[in-house]
């Protein structure tokens, strides 16, 4: 199956309070990726947090990706999203298994992509496309390079950073099939309000 679609990724403060409810009203708009991405080293609320998601996600036929932490994914059997810096790739691909969904963060680079795909990526991430308040100081990404990537990968395309409703068209229109975002989706102002912008991204992507 091609991944293709909204890839929502949670942030602990941005979510804090209300962490379940707007989860779930995401998945009620259409969730293709639910990534857990939470960077503290409270272990006992991450595994809390994170078999909650697994159940919300089973529910909604949502695939859950867990950030940075591929003995987490492995303990839920789900996926795993790395960066550059969270160790080589290759062991977790087979730590999790073929079937698993492994995600690698490429910040601008082709190379790293072509990299990541040699080791059983399953998809790639470039960005970060626009400013983003989760993340200010993540390496920048163009237009361009979505184009070239569209012509030398054959693995699906993920854009992060600072995606909105607002400006996310060209990066479709220049191939991308995952739109990974954070304050973009739950940055709102209600429940509702997130469903509305879940089912808005897809509407983006031709999805549904
Ligand atoms: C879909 C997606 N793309 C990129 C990232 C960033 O990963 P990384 O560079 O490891 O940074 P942290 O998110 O761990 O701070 C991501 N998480 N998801
Ligand atoms: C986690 C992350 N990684 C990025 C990268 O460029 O690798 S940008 C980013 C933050 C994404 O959050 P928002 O949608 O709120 O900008
Ligand atoms: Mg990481």
């Amino acid at each position: 199956m091609k991944l293709r679609g909204l890839y929502a990724v949670t942030d602990s403060q941005l979510l804090a309070g209300k962490f379940l409810a707007y989860v779930e009203a995401a998945l009620e708009g259409g969730v293709t990726l639910l990534q857990y991405r939470d960077k503290s080293s409270d272990e006992a609320r991450r595994l809390r947090e994170a078999e909650a998601l697994r159940n919300l996600c089973e529910r909604y036929k949502t695939q859950l990706i867990i950030n940075d932490d591929a003995e987490l994914a492995a303990r839920l059997g789900v996926g795993v999203h790395l960066g550059q810096t969270d160790g080589p790739l290759a062991p977790v691909r087979a730590l999790l298994g073929h079937k698993a969904i492994v995600g690698s963060t490429c910040h601008a680079s082709l190379e790293l992509a072509e990299q990541a795909v040699n080791e059983g990526a399953s998809y790639v991430a470039f960005g970060r496309f626009f400013n983003s308040s989760t993340k200010p100081g993540a390496p920048s990404a163009n237009l361009e390079l979505l184009e070239q990537a569209r012509i030398k990968l054959h693995v699906p395309i993920c854009a992060i950073g600072g995606i909105t409703l607002e400006n996310a068209a060209p990066l479709v229109a220049h191939g991308v099939d995952l739109l990974a975002v954070v304050h973009g989706l739950f940055g709102a102002d209600s429940t509702a309000d997130v469903t509305r912008r879940a089912r808005a991204f897809n509407d983006l992507l031709h999805i549904k």
